[in-house]
């Protein structure tokens, strides 16, 4: 079923008939917009939305749910019916083709559409240009934002198109998953009161909105401190959409043995930390049902580098100062919320958001790029990147340029199965990402796998 929450993100389509490909920027932004429904469903696959518009009206709209439901292209196909031919379809980005098998593609073109406009290239490196070769060899007319199509509106449909899919191409660029360092604090800068206490500093309707970014979001980080101090609960309470795992950063395992977080029968909680902590504690936590990991040691990239591989797309910081210090330093944090609100707690000890950066004049201080500011309720909600945004192009290597990483392997092969760090250099698809896969058996009949890791396992290990 479609989510529907409100997007936080992408501002409202609007068009201005006066610049040049104004109606086209139109429509791919929103194709942009309704592809945002889905944040936080579709991981580890992009948010795809599509428009299908002739004579400058919509006759047809949609976009993917959730991974492995139907393409948005065949969805705005269905919607448009008969009116699809002569017309124009707008995508936020180019198809992906995972299992070879064109169904987006093949939906345009069966149903007579003429022209395709595609905001950005897919930016997986195997599966870039793939569905706009396919749609130009079908005689589709496909125009680029940027490339087929430049003008200052068609920049700012470009760049809808990008942040709709910022935590994939930040993924894809920095191999750790998309991270958010959310935190909400009083106007003299601080978290909690000294004793620690911090319920609550934000609003009501600014804690609304933390929720819908917890639904966004694979999953939610806390520090061991910030178990202790406010036994948080981290569900997405906004009534729809999806709810994120929850992982705890411990290297004590000093924790209480009663904890919100351990009641897993609603969402799982991981907890990770270093090796040979508390083993009693491990047990006990096991037997709540509740996962731990081990690190040799525990610290923020090796463990981001981990959710990597099991192929986690966007995490949401919930920490104290800390562990959001840690984050920071080892740079692996890629966007900030900050949540003012009107109120001083003073204490001289009372905790901040950041804690030590080992900075020591004001010109080392981290700029945000492209920040905005917000009113929620009494709250001014400030926003932006901590790292610029990746230019997939030259980072991410073209089709073309894939046979330089292993020329034994072709990507045109549907059959072939792309394993985490063989092939897929900066890929969300490893064996161990959580998205099904379909493999022909003996009879060339198409099975079902959970994840590539269960197909390699049977297959493997069969006797
Ligand atoms: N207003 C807000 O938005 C928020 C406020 N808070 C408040 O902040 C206070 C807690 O802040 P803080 O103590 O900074 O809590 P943190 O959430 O940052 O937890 C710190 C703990 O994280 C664990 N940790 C694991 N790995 C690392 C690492 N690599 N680097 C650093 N820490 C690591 C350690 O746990 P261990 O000791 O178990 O080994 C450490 O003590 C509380 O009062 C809480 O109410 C917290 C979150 C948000
Ligand atoms: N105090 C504070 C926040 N604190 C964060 O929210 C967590 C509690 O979440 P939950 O148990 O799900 O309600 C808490 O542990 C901390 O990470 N967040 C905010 O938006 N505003 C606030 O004023």
């Amino acid at each position: 079923m479609a989510a529907s929450f409100p997007s936080p993100i992408i501002c409202k389509a609007t068009t201005n008939n006066n610049h040049p490909h104004a109606l086209d920027s139109f429509h791919v932004r929103r194709a942009a917009e309704i592809a945002d429904k889905s944040a936080g469903l579709t991981s580890p696959h992009p948010n795809f939305g599509c428009v299908i518009a002739t004579a400058g009206k919509v006759v047809g709209e949609g976009y993917l749910y959730a991974q492995g439901t139907k393409p948005a292209e065949v969805q705005a196909v269905e919607a448009a019916g008969e009116l699809c031919r002569g017309a124009t379809a707008y995508l936020n980005m180019e198809p992906g083709d995972c299992h070879g098998d064109r169904t987006a593609v093949s939906a345009l073109v069966k149903a007579g559409i003429t022209r395709v406009v595609v905001g950005i290239r897919h930016p997986l490196q195997h599966l870039r240009s793939h569905a706009l070769r396919a749609m130009r060899s079908e005689g589709l007319q496909v125009d680029v934002l940027g490339e087929d199509l430049k003008s200052k509106v068609v920049e700012e449909a470009l760049k809808s198109c990008l942040i709709v899919n910022a935590p994939l191409i930040y993924r894809a660029a920095s191999r750790v998953p998309f991270s958010v360092l959310k935190y909400a604090m009083t106007l003299d800068g601080k978290i909690a009161a000294s004793s620690g206490h911090a319920s609550w500093i934000s609003s009501k309707e600014s804690r609304y909105r933390v929720f819908e970014l917890r639904g966004r979001s694979d999953a939610i980080v806390v520090g061991g401190n910030t178990v202790r101090k406010d036994n948080p609960r981290l569900t997405a309470r906004h009534g729809g959409g999806h709810v994120p795992i929850r992982i705890v950063m411990s290297r004590t395992l000093n924790l209480p043995e009663v904890a919100n977080l351990w009641d897993v029968s609603s969402v799982p909680t991981i907890v990770v930390t270093q090796r040979g902590a508390r083993k009693n504690f491990q047990k006990f936590l096991a037997s709540k049902g509740v996962e731990v990991v081990e690190f040799d040691i525990l610290n923020t990239r090796d463990v981001m580098e981990y959710f990597y591989d099991r192929g986690y797309l966007s995490i949401l910081w919930e920490c104290g100062g800390t562990l959001a210090a840690s984050a920071i330093s080892s740079g692996i944090i890629h966007k900030v919320f900050a949540f003012v609100a009107p109120k001083i707690i003073g204490g001289k000890n009372a905790p901040t958001p950041v804690g030590e950066l080992g900075m020591v004049e004001m010109t080392q201080a981290l700029d945000l790029i492209d920040f905005s500011y917000e009113q929620i309720g009494p709250d001014m909600l400030i926003s932006g990147f901590l790292q610029p945004l990746p230019d997939p192009t030259p980072v991410i290597p073209s089709v073309d340029e894939t046979y330089a990483i292993d020329p034994s392997v072709t990507p045109y092969e549907s059959s072939i199965i792309f394993f985490y760090k063989t092939w897929d250099l900066y890929g969300a698809f490893s064996n161990f990402s959580p998205h099904p896969i379909q493999m022909p058996d003996e009879n060339g009949d198409y099975q079902t796998w959970s994840s590539v890791e269960h197909y390699y396992q049977v297959t493997t290990f069969a006797a």
